[in-house]
């Protein structure tokens, strides 16, 4: 059987890829609940769509498989156990109380896999149901959900990662993503194409999103630690990987705890074997613990220079550094619209957003073919190429 996963670089020639495009979850965002659900603005929907369309293309047209979340729920929900599971997960949370959990439940479980997945990407809103009578129903205003939409479904980056042929379900910090990891658990548990897939972490277990997850070469982790993945998260996935084998060294960067630098992954990106794309105004002052196993303990080094230590742990000389724009008012700007977020197809090929102009002519000057992606309405939460994206599979580099 000719290999269907696994990843053990950022910059390996990618083979497949997991990519959500945007529906209805995103007809939901209002003025009103734009913040909450983690969305700068409310987009175009419909060209959104064909951004995202356009996207995808470019990935075909270079020979990457594309797969599609919503295509993969649909098939996993297949499965009535499934389809069992993704009910009593969507209708846990405690505003619904007893009578209209239990009437979502009979509904929910009434429909086809294709139309469960629909609510469970899309939300179920309280005038959709009203028809089911009771208190809560009635004291709630029609516009209130009672299943949330998750619009963030767009960047599959941050709900699993690939860490060699295991897959990690991450555990998601933003209350507005929780249930993400709910249909990645279901499509790791029940697609046939992951049939049997080692799972190295659970939505259970400590905060880690995927967008703080690096794989700076085979064996070398470097994780963001600030605003999502916490201290806790990043020695949790250290012992799990390190007793899979799946890694010899975990770098644990902190990062700025802020919106605009919410996971590692916009601040830095991997652009050849041994090539970061950084953002000039904290490349200076970012720093790594190299953490290794001990046994059964964890060996924490002292903190160094992250390229330092990145370079160390690789065992090369030095990592070659490009920056984001060239002042600091444009790499702001720039690193704001996901210039840092570039996608390699391979080493020195990437995807990036055509906005981010000064950074993509200084990759290109650097001898990275850029190739330019449409983001106006997709960049509105705050995502680029990488985080639309969960690599399933890459060579290795
Ligand atoms: N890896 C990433 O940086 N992903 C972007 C996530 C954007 C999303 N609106 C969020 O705030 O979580």
């Amino acid at each position: 059987m000719s290999q269907k996963y696994g990843v053990d670089s950022e910059v390996g020639t990618l083979r497949t890829v997991m990519l959500h495009r945007p529906g209805n979850e995103l007809r939901r965002l209002t003025p009103r609940n734009n913040d909450k659900l983690l969305f700068d603005g409310i987009p175009w929907v419909g060209r959104a769509q064909d951004e995202h369309d356009a996207f995808a293309q470019v990935l075909r047209d270079r020979g990457v498989e594309v797969l599609y979340l919503h295509e993969l729920l649909i098939e996993a929900l297949g499965d009535p156990v499934a389809r069992t599971q993704a009910v009593s997960g969507a209708i846990a949370d405690l505003r619904l109380g007893d009578t209209l959990r239990s009437y979502l439940a009979d509904a929910l479980t009434a429909l086809d896999p294709a139309q469960l997945a629909e609510a469970l990407m899309a939300g179920v809103r309280n005038d959709e149901v009203r028809a089911g009578g009771g208190l809560v129903t009635s004291l709630l205003a029609h516009e209130d959900f009672l299943i949330d939409p998750l619009p963030n479904l767009l960047f599959t980056r941050d709900s699993s990662v690939w860490i060699r042929d295991s897959v990690a379900v991450t555990s998601l910090a933003m209350p507005a993503r929780v249930r993400e990891t709910q249909l990645t658990e279901l499509i790791y548990g029940f697609h046939p194409r992951f049939a049997g897939a080692d799972k190295v972490y659970d939505h259970t277990l400590e905060h880690v999103e995927g967008g703080d997850v690096l794989a700076l070469g085979p064996g070398v982790l470097a994780v963001g630690v600030g605003e999502r993945t916490t201290p806790a998260g990043v020695e949790r996935l250290a012992r799990r990987v390190f007793a899979k084998g799946l890694a010899h060294t975990v770098l644990a960067v902190p990062i700025a705890q802020q919106r605009a630098t919410m996971h590692l992954d916009t601040v830095c990106t991997m652009v050849d074997v041994d090539a970061v794309l950084m953002y000039p105004n904290m490349a200076e002052e970012m720093r790594a613990l190299a953490v290794t196993a001990d046994g059964d303990q964890l060996h924490v080094a002292e903190s160094e220079p992250f390229l330092v230590a990145a370079a160390k742990a690789l065992g090369i000389d030095t990592f070659r550094r490009i920056d984001t724009g060239l002042d600091p008012v444009t790499a702001e700007r720039e690193q704001w619209d996901d210039g840092n977020n570039t996608l390699a197809l391979a080493p020195r090929v990437c995807i990036a957003y055509e906005r981010t102009v000064e950074t993509n002519q200084r990759l290109e000057e650097s001898g990275v073919e850029v190739i330019r992606i449409a983001g106006s309405e997709l960049g509105s939460g705050r995502g680029g190429p990488r985080c639309m994206s969960c690599p399933v599979l890459r060579d290795p580099a």
